[in-house]
C-alpha cells in the first residue's frame, strides 16, 4: 500500500477524539452557521502608476480598508499569474511527498530544519487542533543557500530587469556567466552585499534592490527534485516588493514618509509559509487554522479557489469569497502597534473542508529581530518593544497558555484591561469585541490623518 501524504491527525490526536467523542457535550465549532460570504475591499494597484488623483485615491482606499477591515484584496499587483501558478505547482509537489518524508525533512526537500509543521502540539481539545500542515520558511536560509550555491559555481552576473512602464529596474536576475560585473560579494548581518565593478552605473534603486540579489541568483540544479528555489525566490522577491510598497503607502497615509520599512524589513527578514489543508472528515469539530492575528507588519496571501478563510468584521465572523486574480493583504500586530491602533490586526481563521484539499501561501512582512517597534504618534498605546521580544513572548504564551496574547501584553494605558483580555482571548469571538472597543478612541484621530 502506498504511504499517505496526509499527516496522521486522527491517530496522533486520538485522545482528543476519544474524550470528546465519548462526552455528550456539543463540540461543534460553529464555523459554518451564520457566517455570510463577503467580498473584502478590492483595490486595483495599477492606479498607483497613474499618479495624480487616481493614485491618491488608491492610496486612500488602501489606508481606509486597513483601518476599517484590516484586510483587503489587490489586483494588478505586478506578480504574473505565471509565477503564481508555478509557485502553486511546486507547492503541491512538495506536499505530495509522504508524511514521513516531510516530517523527517527528507534531504531532497532542502528546507531548513523545523520548517515542517502540522496539527497543534499544544492542543488540549479538538477546537484547538489545526487540521493543516505547513512549511514555514525563514527566507534568510533560502537566500543564503542560493547565494552560496551560485557563488561556488564561479562566475555570476546580475542584470537589472526593467519594468516596462516605469523604466526602473523591477528586479535583478542572476545568471552564471564568464562575464561578470560584480567585483566582490560579502556577507553582512546575514545579508549578501554586492560590490559592482567600476563602470557599472549604480543608482539608488540598484542599491536598494541589490540587497535582495541573493534571492534571484539561485537556480540550484543539484536539487532538481525539490521545490525549485528559483520559483520560490522569484515569488518571494516579487511579493516582497508589493509588501514594501504597501507598507510605505500605509505609513505615508499616516503622515509618515520614512525609510523605516526599507531599512528594517528586508526580503531576508521575512517568512514564507506554504499551507495545505487536507480534506477533513470532522470539519464541524476542528478548524483548518485556529483564530489568530499575524505577528508581522503585514501579510500577503495567495489562496486557491476552494475558500475557507474567515475574518472578524464588526464583531462577526464573515467568509472571504475567493478571487482568482487577487492577493489578500492583512494588517499584522506590528502595524497595529506602529500606527497606534489606526490600522487593525484582525482575527482570522480557516475552516476545514470535508471533501477538498486547499492550498495557500502567506508571505509575512517582518523586520529584523532587533528592530524596535514604537508608535509613530505621541501618546502611544503600546510600550516600545523589539520584534525579538514580541516573537519570544508569543512563543512563551503559546507554550504556557496554549494560545497567543500578542499586543494586549504591551498595552500601557490600562493594566487591568490587559488582564481582562488575557481572560477573554480564550473565548473565540470576544476578543474581536474587546479590540473594537479599544480602537474606538482612535477613530476620530484617524479621520484627521487620512
Ligand atoms: O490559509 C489561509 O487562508 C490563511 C493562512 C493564515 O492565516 C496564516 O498562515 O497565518
Ligand atoms: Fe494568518
Amino acid at each position: 500500500m502506498e504511504e499517505s501524504s496526509d499527516p496522521p491527525f486522527v491517530e496522533f490526536y486520538k485522545n482528543l477524539f476519544d474524550t470528546e467523542g465519548a462526552s455528550n457535550k456539543n463540540d461543534d465549532i460553529g464555523a459554518f452557521e451564520d457566517v455570510e460570504e463577503w467580498e473584502v475591499p478590492l483595490i486595483d494597484l495599477s492606479r498607483l502608476h497613474q499618479g495624480g488623483w487616481e493614485g491618491a485615491e488608491c492610496k486612500r482606499e488602501i489606508a481606509e480598508a486597513s483601518q476599517k477591515w484590516g484586510f483587503f484584496q489587490v489586483i494588478n499587483h505586478g506578480i504574473s499569474s505565471d509565477i503564481l501558478e508555478k509557485m502553486r505547482c511546486e507547492q503541491m509537489k512538495v506536499f505530495k511527498k509522504t508524511f514521513h518524508e516531510k516530517a523527517d525533512n527528507h534531504r531532497n526537500l532542502n528546507f531548513p530544519a523545523g520548517s515542517y509543521r502540522w496539527g497543534t502540539p499544544s492542543a488540549t481539545c479538538l477546537r484547538q487542533l489545526a487540521w493543516s500542515e505547513a512549511f514555514h520558511v525563514p527566507l534568510t536560509d533560502i537566500s543564503n543557500m542560493g547565494a552560496l550555491t551560485s557563488l561556488s559555481s564561479g562566475n555570476l552576473d546580475l542584470r537589472p530587469v526593467l519594468d516596462i512602464s516605469t523604466r526602473k529596474p523591477a528586479r535583478f536576475e542572476g545568471i552564471c556567466t564568464k562575464q561578470t560585473q560584480i567585483d566582490k560579494v560579502t556577507s553582512w548581518k546575514g545579508q549578501w552585499i554586492v560590490s559592482w565593478l567600476p563602470g557599472f552605473e549604480l543608482r539608488d534603486e540598484h542599491a536598494a534592490i541589490s540587497r535582495s540579489w541573493a534571492c534571484h541568483i539561485v537556480g540550484c540544479p543539484l536539487f532538481a527534485d525539490t521545490l525549485r528555489t528559483t520559483t520560490m525566490d522569484q515569488f518571494a522577491t516579487m511579493v516582497s516588493e508589493v509588501a514594501e510598497n504597501l507598507a510605505e503607502i500605509l505609513a505615508e497615509q499616516l503622515g509618515h514618509k520614512s525609510d523605516f520599512f526599507k531599512e528594517n524589513c528586508w526580503p531576508s527578514t521575512c517568512y514564507l509559509r506554504m499551507n495545505r489543508y487536507p480534506p477533513c472528515p470532522v470539519s464541524s469539530q476542528v478548524f483548518g487554522l485556529m483564530p489568530h492575528t499575524d505577528s508581522d507588519f503585514l501579510t500577503i496571501l495567495h489562496q486557491d479557489q476552494i475558500g475557507g478563510l474567515q475574518l472578524v468584521k464588526d464583531g462577526k465572523w464573515i467568509a472571504v469569497k475567493p478571487n482568482k486574480e487577487a492577493l489578500i493583504i492583512n494588517i499584522g500586530d506590528l502595524f497595529q502597534a506602529w500606527s497606534n491602533d489606526v490600522y487593525k490586526s484582525v482575527e482570522h481563521r480557516v475552516v476545514a473542508n470535508k471533501q477538498t484539499e486547499r492550498f495557500s501561501t502567506a508571505y509575512f512582512f517582518c523586520p529584523s529581530y532587533d528592530t524596535m517597534i514604537q508608535s509613530c504618534f505621541e501618546n502611544s498605546i503600546y510600550r516600545r518593544f523589539s520584534f525579538r521580544e514580541f516573537r519570544q513572548q508569543v512563543q512563551d504564551d503559546v507554550k504556557r497558555l496554549g494560545h497567543k496574547i500578542g499586543l494586549p501584553s504591551y498595552n500601557m494605558s490600562n493594566g487591568h484591561k490587559c488582564f481582562d483580555v488575557k481572560f477573554h482571548v480564550k473565548y473565540v469571538g470576544l476578543i474581536g469585541l474587546t479590540k473594537k472597543a479599544w480602537s474606538h478612541q482612535n477613530l476620530t484621530f484617524l479621520e484627521n490623518h487620512i
